[in-house]
């Protein structure tokens, strides 16, 4: 077998993966790749006040996956995403402790810088939330924050950004209406083309499909498998239907621990922990 070495080497956090090659249709080898690590997250503890909400959590999560967690209500799943782009600072009584290490550095160090880090993490929330403004202005929202006024490269920002949340030609002519009109899916839909117009890394999704009818769910669910080839997401969500779908690896959290983490397919067919077995069976939860 041969070991490509990755030189876009970002971290030390590597994880070998085998891929399908030609050769290895034909039987002769496989090629292992390695990927590079986006949250790389050691021993990390949250308080609410004297509340232990996230206890030793250890998560190395890769590159262009979608990694989805799931646990019973109050296990601390949005806890952990929100702590991913610091957002849990909002709320004043949150301590934390450990290391959140995003593409190799410490979010928690009280050098880096919010801004910064929330320009590469972009958040979609349970709830369309869209602007009280036009899907143009919607859109336009961020980069205009970043400076950008030039009405072509705005336009520009704005088409693309629609078009990677399949949803440009949807509203390509009504650009200028607000986006308040649209449906519940076609808005959660500018929410993550709004978050696509500041060109993060990784997406963080809130039960993005929860507040959505089985087509825009759907829709939603085929957005994400195809922004994987160039966005890592990570994805909290109750269905377990879903994680197993448009997931490649699941993190199964209870009482604030990461119970199992591993490929979805092992999750979901041969887990290591019967708490795991117990809760995808439906036994709690
Ligand atoms: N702002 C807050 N102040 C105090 N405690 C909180 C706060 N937010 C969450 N908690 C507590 O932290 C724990 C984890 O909550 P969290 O919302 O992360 O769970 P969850 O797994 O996302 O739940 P759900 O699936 O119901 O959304 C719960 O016990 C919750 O009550």
């Amino acid at each position: 077998m041969v070991e490509l070495k990755n030189v876009n080497n970002k971290t030390n956090n590597k994880e070998t993966v085998k891929i399908k090659t030609p050769s290895q249709l034909v039987g002769e080898s496989s090629i292992l790749v390695e990927k590079n690590s986006v949250f790389n997250t050691k021993n990390f503890n949250l308080w609410y006040g004297d509340h232990h909400a996230l206890k030793d959590i250890n998560l190395d999560i890769k590159e262009n996956e979608v990694t989805a967690i799931i646990g019973p209500s109050g296990c601390g799943k949005s806890t952990y995403i929100k702590a991913l782009n610091r957002m849990v600072e909002l709320v004043p009584i949150v301590k934390t402790a450990g290391e959140i290490n995003y593409r190799g550095r410490n979010i928690l160090d009280t050098s880096y810088e919010v801004e910064e880090l929330r320009t590469r993490v972009g958040m979609v929330f349970q709830k369309p939330n869209p602007f009280p403004k036009s899907i143009y202005d919607n859109i336009a929202y961020g980069p205009r924050i970043h400076g950008i006024k030039n009405k072509k490269i705005l336009d520009e920002i704005v088409e693309k950004s629609l078009r990677g949340a399949a949803i440009w030609d949807e509203v390509k002519d009504r650009l200028n209406q607000n986006a308040f009109g649209l449906s519940g899916g076609q808005q959660q839909r500018i929410c993550i083309a709004r978050c696509l117009a500041i060109e993060p890394d990784v997406i963080l999704m809130d039960e993005p499909t929860s507040a959505l009818d089985p087509i825009s769910t759907l829709k939603v669910e085929e957005l994400v498998q195809e922004l994987k080839d160039n966005y890592s997401i990570i994805i909290v969500t109750h269905n377990m239907q879903q994680a197993a779908r448009i997931s490649d690896k699941t993190a199964f959290f209870l009482n604030g621990e990461v119970v199992e983490f591993d490929q979805t397919d092992k999750i979901f067919s041969t887990p290591k922990d019967q708490r795991t077995e117990d809760y995808i069976s439906g036994r709690f939860g």
